[in-house]
């Protein structure tokens, strides 16, 4: 798969399975490409050339339903957090919710105890605004889980947090691992990536001369 902007190609040759229950890092310099590979990933882009399947269709393929359909299995932890700013952060949470018209949280049977896994109960009727940097972190992370995905796709999600909310975000992310969920986080933090390699088995992906290469054990 390849693809390119009106400024140029980003990235060619590239290749990869993210096979269920994986865990990879992504990073690379600012501007390689690692937000539009995520979007790539979860249809939001089609590729310049090559393929890109979710979860085996062809994006080429795929109705905007389906798009919509297979996005319910993809949780993604945008970088700049979006919230509606006139609404509580219980009612932002829920509004994937309301506006599919379905009841996911599988894992969790509500979301209180959604809230409560992300520490964010005492938050519950807290505007946006009102959030600290780590708060609207994790509340992006528990945003990217209502609709109980297979998959979940993080672009910075420990980015303007310092190194213990970051570790306690890491911690949240691996435990989804091991719940099943495939991991794919887009980060510059190499440190981040070095205290989870301690914990959890990730490869390490790094856009590099346009191409996805598997980083080196020296990171
Ligand atoms: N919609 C777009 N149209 C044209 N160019 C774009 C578009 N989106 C991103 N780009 C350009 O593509 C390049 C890669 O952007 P991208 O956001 O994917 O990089 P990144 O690795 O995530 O960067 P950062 O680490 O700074 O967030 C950048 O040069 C950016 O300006």
């Amino acid at each position: 798969m390849a693809h390119s902007y009106s400024g140029g190609e980003l990235f060619n040759e590239v290749s990869l399975r993210l096979a269920p229950g994986s865990f990879h890092f992504l990073t690379g310099p600012s501007g390689s490409g690692k937000t539009t590979f995520l979007k790539l990933c979860y249809g939001a882009l089609v590729p310049s050339s090559g393929v890109v399947r979710i979860f085996d269709d062809d994006v080429r393929q795929m109705s905007r339903d389906d798009i919509a359909l297979a996005r319910r299995r993809v949780g993604v932890v945008h970088q700049d957090c979006q919230f509606l700013d006139h609404l509580s952060l219980q009612e932002n949470l829920a509004l994937p919710l309301t506006v599919s018209g379905h009841e996911a949280l599988d894992d969790y049977a509500n979301l209180k105890e959604l809230m409560g896994w992300v520490g964010l109960t005492s938050r519950a009727d807290a505007l946006p605004p009102e959030l600290s940097g780590g708060e609207r972190q994790r509340a992006a992370l528990a945003r990217a889980l209502i609709m109980s995905p297979d998959v979940i796709l993080a672009d910075e999600p420990t980015g303007n947090v310092d190194w213990e909310m970051s570790q306690r975000l890491l911690t949240l992310l691996i435990e989804l691992n091991r719940m099943g969920k495939t991991i794919m986080i887009a980060t510059h933090d190499l440190g981040l990536i070095r205290a989870a390699k301690n914990h959890v088995q990730a490869r390490v992906l790094r856009i590099s001369e346009r191409r996805l290469q598997l980083a080196g054990a020296d990171l």
